[in-house]
């Protein structure tokens, strides 16, 4: 049985007593289970003031982003060894909005979750089509290619810790939630990817999240899903309330 995995991404969202004040009123109420595991991705400049707070709890922090360099001339970016150096849990990596307004493509996200595993960062690949993509019914096709390319050159071991998101990009902070169909015959197909590029016993333990306007009224439905191991959540991850109501959906 896999446990599910709800991560609340806040994108460009919050000042830091905002955050502060999140993860005061969440931290201790999220359980120590093997059902779920619950963790924030938050703006770089707060995640070391948030490690420090959820030490202890069962909260992990994740980052947004990360370059997949380890160092060098690339001014504004943010290294995997100061992710690892601060104590940061796990990364995004190719949400889709960083595909589209930040050039990220299917080489730079492999690139990044090679790095990741170098230094010991667990990766959420974010894969996903546009509704043009879906009308013209590209989407396992897409979805595919993207897998296959995150994943690329890594080893069974890697790509087994690998947290895969499927969030079409239609869905996105627009209210639009794929049918809990929809979104689960995506979700077995990206296990079927998976099985092809590594094994079945691989496909079964990887952890396959939906990400797409999820909230407390449709994270249950969502989650009965035989192939939706948990959650990657926008605007209802804002509120202490709202996540907390989608953790205790996946401790279920
Ligand atoms: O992009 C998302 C999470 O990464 C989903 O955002 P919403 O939950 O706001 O639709």
């Amino acid at each position: 049985m896999r446990k599910k995995i709800i991560a609340g991404n806040w994108k460009m969202n919050k000042v830091l007593s905002e955050a502060d004040q999140f993860v005061t009123a969440v931290s201790d109420k999220v359980p120590n289970s093997d059902k779920v595991e619950a963790i924030v991705c938050a703006p770089f400049p707060y995640l070391s003031a948030l490690v420090e707070k959820t030490k202890g709890t069962s909260l992990k922090v994740s980052a947004q982003n990360m370059h997949f360099e380890e160092n060098g001339a690339f001014t504004g970016e943010v290294s995997p060894v100061m992710l690892k150096d601060i104590g940061v849990s796990h990364v995004v990596l190719g949400h889709s909005e960083r595909r589209e307004y930040f050039a990220e493509t299917d080489e730079t996200v492999n690139k990044k979750t090679h790095t990741a595993f170098k230094h010991g960062l667990t990766p959420i690949v974010c894969v996903g089509e546009t509704l043009e993509q879906r009308e013209a019914n590209e989407t396992e096709g897409l979805v595919e290619t993207q897998v296959k390319k995150a994943l690329d050159g890594l080893s069974d071991e890697q790509i087994t810790q690998t947290i895969i998101a499927y969030e079409p990009v239609w869905a996105i902070g627009t209210g639009k939630t794929a049918s809990s169909e929809d979104a689960n015959k995506v979700c077995a197909h990206i296990r079927n990817v998976i099985k092809e590029v590594a094994s079945e016993s691989v496909a079964e333990k990887v952890i396959i999240q939906y990400g797409g306007s999820v909230k407390p009224a449709n994270v249950d439905e969502l989650l009965a899903q035989s192939d939706i191991d948990g959650a990657l959540v926008g605007g209802a991850s804002l509120e202490a309330d709202s996540f907390l109501q989608l953790v205790e959906a996946g401790a279920k």
